[in-house]
């Protein structure tokens, strides 16, 4: 597709694996540069299609590699009145708590855009995580009963348009965690966590059904802590070890494209000469 493309031009290397592919950049600079490309041309691509683009964000580094589209040309080009913004995970603090992930968007990104406030969907933080949680299944369920947000015809969950995914060093993305139980959820949309590794402990996510059905993803990796990650998810040796979460991002009908610097890409361009 046309956006993945694109960025792909702009890489200086592309690995291919199974339905994924991987676009490393000289720095993140770069990266951000082609990052902020993909998505306004995706933001283009849904606006006219259907008249809204569904946009998930993580918390996390991510925040600071969109930097690029709230500056030219995409500030005044993209269509933000269509955008509608959620949050793949979310931890259950106030949100001008230093540790929300909403602040960390608003102050970056959102603030600097745009996009009508009703389109931006923070969680109720007036309620603790397991509410908060139901709250925002619920919130979903509706949006995707107007057609705000589409629904996946493969598995009956929604399909965002797009999800723009940090990853963590430990291979963990959104509050889905290595080894914890809610790698293994099945139905729900959204779903709590109150023992998370990386504080702060309670939080909501999206679970892996959710993630799964969606259009596109864009995972972004960068910096030398994401290099032994990368490195087991696209190095050529087969390991025995249990899938890390983020090997369990897997489109039912979509495309992910990883976007990672040259630090995060070290491990895998070493051994596959890219
Ligand atoms: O709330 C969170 O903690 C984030 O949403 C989380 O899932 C994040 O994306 C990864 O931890 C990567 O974060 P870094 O890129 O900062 O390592």
């Amino acid at each position: 597709m046309a956006a993945a493309a694109a960025a792909a031009n702009a890489a200086t290397s592309v690995k291919k694996k199974e339905k994924s592919s991987l676009l490393v950049f000289d720095s993140e600079e770069d990266l951000s540069v082609a990052l902020a490309k993909y998505t306004a041309e995706l933001s283009g691509r849904f606006a006219d299609e259907r008249g809204a683009f569904s946009v998930v964000v993580s918390g996390g580094s991510l925040i600071k590699s969109l930097r690029k589209l709230v500056e030219g040309p995409y500030a005044e080009s993209v269509e933000w009145g269509k955008w509608h913004v959620f949050w793949v995970d979310e931890r259950v603090v106030p949100k001008d708590h230093p540790d929300s992930n909403y602040k960390l968007a608003y102050d970056a990104f959102l603030s600097k855009v745009p996009i009508p406030p009703g389109h931006v969907y923070a969680i109720n933080d007036s309620l603790p995580a397991e509410g908060a949680a139901d709250d925002y299944e619920t919130c979903l369920k509706q949006l995707v009963k107007t057609g705000t947000v589409q629904q996946s015809a493969a598995t009956g969950f929604p399909k965002f348009d797009l999800m723009l995914l940090g990853m963590g060093p430990d291979g963990h993305v959104a509050s889905l965690f290595p080894g914890h139980p809610l790698l293994q959820e099945k139905e729900r949309w959204v779903t709590f966590i109150k023992d998370s590794p990386k504080p702060p402990s309670d939080r909501i996510t999206f679970t892996f059904p959710v993630i799964n059905s969606s259009a596109n993803i864009a995972l972004v990796a960068t910096g030398a802590g994401k290099a032994g990650v990368v490195h087991q998810v696209f190095g050529d040796e087969h390991t025995m070890s249990e899938l890390l979460p983020v090997q369990m991002v897997a489109l039912e009908d979509g495309e992910l494209t990883w976007f990672a610097d040259k630090a995060a890409a070290s491990k895998v361009q070493d051994k596959a000469n890219l």
